[in-house]
């Protein structure tokens, strides 16, 4: 193998999750999610911005599967929204919502392109909220049930799932910093949420094992951010190692493939987490088939006793993205090393890396050098990655289209294809059409 080409049969593809692309939240029988209500409560995103128009993926989706395909991705992941299929969390199911993913997947396999479902991205039910959500120790059965049911009436088409997107930003942004939905402010109530969101990832493993889902894998999906000490002093390597454990996988992937929190979270930490949460973990260890990676950044901890954990974030002064977020592709690899030295997954997906960038409209094209550089950076990495030992067999950019980024709205755009919110245009950007050219040649080099 050319050093500069992935191996044979590396899946390529693209994300996006529903609240941020589909619209149409309420439609044909819907309820409404969590973000929804979140959105539409002033104050609470950029410029009042809402998912209730988005990209109009409910009813584009045929367009953008013919997208996709153009561009040739092999593989799509994209999320269920919970409150379309139970309206009300549980209990009734609306078989129009069920409809339009059926839809979905019929599409995707028409064109060839393998579909990544991912059962949970941050839509919650809002009628479950209002039950206490994912601080409430019964989710875990709501959302088993949801999950099981979603097996049931697509894993003969489906063989890829995710159980949650990313839990430490749900966990911590929506119930600790307040920024999403639910907009919460406790820190004990994140630390329950990581938990049940653990107890109801392993459920739901464990009732997929049952439904035998003929060559079905399941894995997570989680955020991480490369943290490295900003000195060389044993205070700021604690403090880097503790923000490793906090926020990236290991607050996951120790409770699930060693059945214990990560040793600095319980010497730190422990008073936040549920009482007797010791009794869950024997439950929560449960093999998975794959661990899902989201890196974007990476950033320098310094020891700061006045922050969580004792850590605080310092810039290095590299050059950032439209998000203020550093670009550091060597945390990529240190991340994806990280994974495979400390849990040896059997496999291993980029299920989101890529870029916000300030794109304009030239000419009728989006000339996107930036995050061309971008992406070539880190799929260099990525690759180095697998050349020491990752098992890592695919690869999807966040995102293919430009989408509702929570919070900052419509402010900042992800995509490799760029959406006229006005006139729901699409158009590749000129990373549509390097990414088109890195998978027909299997590697950045061409
Ligand atoms: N911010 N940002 C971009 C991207 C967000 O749009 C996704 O929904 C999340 O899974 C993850 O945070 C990453």
């Amino acid at each position: 193998m050319s050093e500069k080409v992935f191996p044979k049969d590396f899946m390529w593809g693209a994300a996006t999750a529903s609240y941020q692309i589909e619209g149409s939240p309420l439609a044909d029988g819907a309820g409404p999610s969590i973000w929804h209500k979140f959105s539409h409560t002033p104050g609470n995103t950029y410029n009042g911005d809402t998912g209730d128009v988005a990209d109009d993926h409910y009813n584009k989706y045929k367009e953008d599967i013919a997208l996709m395909k153009d561009l040739g991705l092999n593989a799509y992941r994209f999320s269920i929204s919970w409150p379309r299929i139970f309206p009300y969390g549980k209990g009734k199911i609306n078989e129009k919502g069920v409809d339009f993913y059926n839809r979905l997947v019929d599409e995707l396999l028409k064109a060839d392109i393998t579909p990544f479902v991912t059962l949970y991205h941050w839509d919650l039910p809002a009628a479950l909220q209002d039950l206490g959500g994912w601080t409430n120790r019964d989710i875990a059965y709501w959302y088993t049930d949801y999950a099981d049911y979603m097996f049931q009436r697509l894993g003969d088409r489906v063989k890829n799932w995710i159980t949650l997107n990313e839990p430490w930003v749900m966990a911590f942004v929506g119930h600790f910093m307040g920024e999403h939905a639910p907009g919460m402010k406790d820190l004990y109530a994140s630390f329950s949420v990581v938990h049940n969101q653990l107890r109801a990832h392993s459920k739901t493993v464990k009732a997929f094992r049952e439904e035998n889902i003929k060559e079905g894998k399941i894995g997570i999906t989680l955020s991480n951010s490369s943290h490295d000490p900003a000195t060389n002093s044993q205070e700021d390597k604690d403090a880097a190692r503790l923000a490793h454990e906090w926020t990236n996988y290991p607050l996951f992937l120790n409770p699930i493939y060693k059945g214990e929190y990560p040793s600095g979270i319980k010497e730190y930490a422990s008073e936040f987490l549920p009482h007797n949460y010791e009794n869950d973990l024997e439950e929560i260890k449960e093999k998975i088939d794959f661990v899902g990676i989201n890196y974007y950044s990476g950033d320098l901890v310094k020891a700061d006793t006045k922050s969580f954990l004792g850590g605080k974030t310092v810039e290095r002064g590299l050059p950032k993205t439209e998000m203020g977020w550093e670009i550091y592709p060597e945390g990529f690899y240190k991340i994806l090393k990280g994974v495979q030295n400390e849990y040896n997954p059997k496999e291993v997906y980029v299920t989101e890396n890529g870029a916000a960038f300030d794109d304009k409209v030239v000419n009728q094209g989006v000339h996107d050098e930036d995050r061309i550089d971008y992406l070539k950076k880190h799929l260099e990495q990525a690759l180095r990655a697998i050349q020491n030992g990752v098992t890592l067999k695919g690869y999807f950019v966040w995102s293919l289209l430009d989408n509702f980024e929570w919070a900052w709205g419509y402010s900042k755009r992800f995509g490799i294809v760029y959406v006229d919110y006005k006139t729901q245009k699409r158009i590749i950007k000129d990373s549509g059409k390097w990414y088109s050219q890195v998978i027909k040649n299997n590697s950045f080099e061409f």
